[in-house]
């Protein structure tokens, strides 16, 4: 036999073996035979009968759980709402429980060495210079001059326009995913993508973050890895499609980069990549950090809108008290709240939070244990064991929230006088907690302020009779999204 022939059957054999052990440990780490309720109504999806989303079945086994945490065998997945197991993981033994190689790998093509996907000093990094950036007050008015005038110019009169065709239903989940995708892209590029125009086709660079999140998304639902990583070496099927995304997307962010540094100057432009180009130099790390912003910053933004407005369109109490409030601060004719203004809407705050609370964007968190350890309500974690935090069954429990867990009462985030009061963030972990807290928080929190107000003070929008009391069926993904949307009546306030 000639030695290249031998070498190739070598190599086919070491691979072979390889692929046999991965297999094998994969099997025995996830307990495919397990016998337990949970399991089998999770491989036989028999939990589809009684629940909508897979969530609320999750949210049903915790509260049936003494201790507030359950473990997934076939998915070699512990879940928990115990706000001490979360600040143990969060916080207390933090370095015990990194994002993991799985999750780094799942994500790895798309988002790359961004501060999304990394741990240890990549991490740490990136987090430093990204939070001494947001920290800045100049970012700070930069972003809220972003999001008043995509309000101001193209989101108020696209409802305009619309509320003036007679019982015109517009997508605002669509909306607010195209309101959101323009604003983080400003925000981080310098760059309009002018999504927010219906009458054009949304634009490429969109449409393949859209895929690209989609497809990454799945890779992490998928039964094994090894179903995906069989796809991308043969470059088929959704792995193709993600494959052509994400160049597509490279090729943009090489432009933006590109494009900059000719322009030169960076230290007088706000957005934030310029903001890095002053002190990185590497192209596809700096394209990395971006892409992570990007993800980070779009949808969910536009997922917190989404659920309040379906709120708002189930409790017109909270709209009229929010108009109340903002009447007493605003003046009649002033289309868009200042800063300063929304800083002292404390109703308004609070039906924000109330509003993520229910429905948190990003509905649950997993991390990898690094080494065998013990959680503070005594369930064992094995090393390598998948653990996950689950603000949207944590907004739902009776042991943080009283008897009234499951209602939407803004009222419950105000202390005498009105003024708000914030929870342990390990009881609220809906911008995670502890050292990696979300560092968009502030601005989220501001933009959605900002959007919500200006289209409840001047637009009323109603479900059609259709969707009442249709509660939302959430698509698999990264971030919250509701199936089919939310088509909402869209009318101007002074029309009714
Ligand atoms: C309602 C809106 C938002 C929610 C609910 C939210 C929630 C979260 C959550 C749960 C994480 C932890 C994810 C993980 O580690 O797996 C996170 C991290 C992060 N978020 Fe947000 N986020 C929001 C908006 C934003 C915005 C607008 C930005 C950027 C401008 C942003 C920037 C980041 C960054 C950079 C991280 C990574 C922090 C780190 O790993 O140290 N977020 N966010």
């Amino acid at each position: 036999m000639n030695s290249n022939l031998f070498a190739f059957f070598f190599f086919v054999l070491v691979t072979l073996a390889l692929s046999l052990i991965t297999l094998l440990k994969f099997f025995l780490k996830l307990k495919p035979w397990c016998n337990c309720d949970t399991c089998k109504s999770y491989v036989s999806s028999s939990w589809t009968s009684k629940f909508t989303n897979l969530c609320d079945w999750y949210t049903h086994l915790l509260q049936h759980s003494s201790t507030g945490t359950i473990h997934v065998h076939v998915l070699g997945n512990i879940i928990t709402t115990n706000p001490e197991n979360v600040e143990y993981i969060l916080k207390t033994r933090f370095e015990n429980y990194p994002k993991g190689k799985p999750f780094q790998t799942i994500l790895g093509d798309l988002l790359g060495r961004g501060i999304f996907n990394v741990d240890g000093h990549q991490w740490k990094f990136q987090r430093k210079m990204a939070s001494l950036e947001l920290k800045n007050s100049s970012i700070k008015s930069y972003a809220f001059e972003i999001v008043s005038s995509e309000v101001k110019g193209r989101l108020i009169p696209l409802l305009s326009s619309v509320s003036s065709n007679k019982n015109q239903i517009l997508d605002l989940q669509d909306v607010f995913r195209r309101f959101s995708f323009d604003n983080i892209c400003k925000f981080s590029f310098g760059f309009d993508p002018g999504c927010l125009n219906l009458s054009l086709p949304i634009s490429e660079f969109a449409l393949a973050f859209d895929l690209a999140s989609r497809f990454s998304a799945e890779r992490a639902i998928s039964a094994s890895p090894l179903i995906w990583k069989f796809k991308r070496f043969f470059n088929i099927g959704s792995e193709r499609k993600l494959k052509e995304a994400i160049k597509l997307i490279d090729l943009l962010a090489e432009e933006v980069i590109k494009h900059k540094r000719n322009e030169g100057s960076f230290s007088t432009h706000h957005d934030l990549l310029s903001r890095f180009m002053a002190s990185i130099v590497d192209d596809k790390y700096l394209r990395d950090i971006i892409i992570s912003f990007l993800l980070a910053g779009r949808d969910t933004v536009a997922s917190g809108l989404t659920s309040f407005f379906w709120l708002l369109a189930n409790h017109p109490e909270v709209k009229k008290s929010i108009i109340q409030e903002s009447d007493k601060i605003m003046d009649q004719s002033q289309e868009i709240a200042t800063y300063d203004q929304l800083k002292q809407m404390h109703y308004l705050q609070a039906s924000v939070y109330e509003s993520l609370r229910l429905y948190p964007p990003v509905q649950f968190d997993s991390k990898f244990c690094s080494q065998d350890d013990v959680l503070p309500d005594g369930t064992l974690i094995k090393k390598g064991t998948r653990v996950t935090y689950h603000p949207y069954a944590m907004g739902r429990m009776k042991s943080i929230w009283g008897e009234d867990a499951g209602e939407f009462k803004p009222e419950r985030w105000l202390e005498e006088g009105g003024i708000f009061k914030p929870q342990s963030p390990f009881k609220y972990p809906v911008f995670q907690a502890g050292l990696r807290v979300c560092l968009g928080k502030e601005m989220a929190l501001v933009e959605m302020k900002c959007v919500a107000l200006s289209i409840i003070r001047q637009f009323d929008l109603k479900l059609p009779e259709n969707s009442l009391n249709q509660y939302p069926k959430f698509m698999p993904g990264l971030t919250a999204a509701i199936r089919g949307g939310l088509p909402l009546l869209v009318k101007e306030r002074r029309l009714f």
